[in-house]
């Protein structure tokens, strides 16, 4: 027998009272008949009318956008980007909350999933409830830091870049990214016809002037010369095996972090806001106060950011192993710490690697895990490496408080977190756990 098909709901109009931010960027209503609406473009508390863009009938929950403002919070401001609202640019979703009122709704939002997800009250994670701004980022009312220093531009049929609207593969084609950094909109990537490509990227380095373009040709177009208001190193992504290769120029940029230089090769991860290295490098460091001699992880390495700031602190006498899959990242490790012979990177998946090694013991460990986290069998295998400090730098906080929650089974506790808006005009949010034995601190 057939199933009867499902109705779909899209383009139905609700009025509704939202109620609390849920991770994503949106917040939750409900319909006059209970179904859930995660609505985007809204705030908190405010009476609006939301069109739904997902779903259908009987559906768990729909997704919908803020069309029209009935009741609007004191939070609210006019969006200062002309791209951003429902159906536009879905790079930001915070456009249209004072910047304040931004970091609250992450703080929130990390409340939240400690709550659900580890059983944590903000003081039980050592956590004071604030996201703090960036140094530089508290600006006067109407101005938007620009951090971006790395914007993926996707290309319109007709050549013009833009960015995709949300969870769309459709382009909105801008002329100014309000959040891109500088060095970035420097470069003119607005200005220019990109027929023939499928996505442009632009980086433009905070330690150096170093600038890189990565076009991504639509499959048998030609790569165009490109000239843009700057110079920059070229690269290409290969058709067939997605690879990234060199067209002309340096196949890597050069970043500053904690007094160090690190070439990152296309690809290859650094952190997006030119403060994030810096503030990060510092939080960890203060939660795991390394000391001469000691042995330390850095797990998902990348180019080998926190591996060179344990090794200076642990001195001659201390040693760190880095893993990380990225072949090229791994690459740029090597080369970034060639000068402490005690730093040793290995190429893999941290789960299989780390099992590997045969090591039995450290004293401290890094972990920055992309969004998924590191997930139980990595967490259960460092909590039995007994480490006196372990730094957990998590970009998404659901996973990061699912991983707590494993950590407390394997016998530690959060010793203060701390949280960071990195991201700003975007629900985004970085967290820095620290977390210790749960026996030493009865
Ligand atoms: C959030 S980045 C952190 C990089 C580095 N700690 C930094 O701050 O520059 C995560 C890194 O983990 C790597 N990665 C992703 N999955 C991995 C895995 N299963 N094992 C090892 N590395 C992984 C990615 O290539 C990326 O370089």
């Amino acid at each position: 027998m057939q199933a009867e098909p499902t109705k779909s709901l899209v383009g139905e109009e609700y009025e509704v009272e939202v109620g609390p931010v849920a991770h994503g960027g949106h917040c939750i209503a409900r319909t006059s008949e209970g179904q859930v609406l995660f609505v985007r473009h809204t705030l908190p508390g405010e009476r609006v009318v939301a069109r739904v863009t997902e779903g259908e009938e009987g559906a768990r929950f729909l997704r919908a956008d803020a069309v029209e403002i009935l009741q609007a919070s004191k939070d609210r401001v006019e969006a200062p980007c002309p791209f951003a609202g429902p159906g536009r640019c879905g790079g930001c979703d915070w456009q249209h909350a004072k910047p304040g009122a931004q970091r609250r709704l992450k703080a929130d939002v990390i409340a939240e999933q400690l709550r659900r997800l580890a059983g944590l009250t903000p003081e039980e994670a050592g956590w004071d409830g604030t996201v703090v701004p960036a140094e530089g980022d508290k600006l006067p009312a109407g101005q938007v830091p620009q951090w971006r220093t790395r914007v993926q531009y996707a290309v319109d049929a007709d050549g013009n870049a833009g960015l995709r609207r949300h969870r769309s593969h459709e382009v909105e084609p801008i002329d100014h990214c309000m959040i891109a950094a500088a060095g970035v909109s420097e470069l003119g990537i607005e200005d220019r016809d990109w027929s023939g490509m499928a996505s442009v990227e632009a980086i433009a380095a905070t330690g150096s002037q170093d600038r890189m373009v990565i076009l991504e040709p639509k499959p048998g177009a030609r790569l165009p010369l490109v000239e843009l208001d700057r110079p920059v190193s070229v690269m290409r992504v290969d058709e067939k095996d997605g690879g990234i290769h060199r067209v002309h120029g340096r196949a890597f940029v050069r970043e500053r972090a904690d007094d160090h230089t690190y070439r990152v090769g296309s690809g290859g991860f650094w952190q997006v806001h030119p403060q994030a290295a810096d503030t990060l490098v510092k939080a960890v460091m203060q939660g795991l106060l390394p000391r001469k001699g000691e042995m330390a992880l850095d797990l998902y390495c990348g180019v080998g950011l926190f591996a060179g700031a344990l090794a200076d602190r642990l001195g001659e006498k201390g040693a760190v192993l880095g893993i990380e899959s990225g072949k090229r990242a791994v690459e740029d490790a090597r080369h970034n710490l060639a000068d402490f012979p005690r730093v040793r990177i290995e190429q893999g998946k941290v789960e299989s690697v780390l099992p590997r090694t045969g090591i039995t013991e450290v004293d401290l460990v890094v972990l920055d895990p992309p969004r998924a986290g590191a997930g139980r069998r990595t967490v259960e295998h460092l909590s039995s490496l007994g480490p006196r400090r372990i730094a957990y730098v998590a970009c998404d906080p659901a996973a990061l408080a699912r991983d707590l929650g494993y950590f407390r089974d394997g016998g530690y506790r959060v010793r203060t977190l701390r949280a960071f808006d990195l991201f700003p005009m975007t629900h985004h949010v970085e967290c820095v756990a620290i977390l210790e034995p749960a026996a030493k601190s009865l």
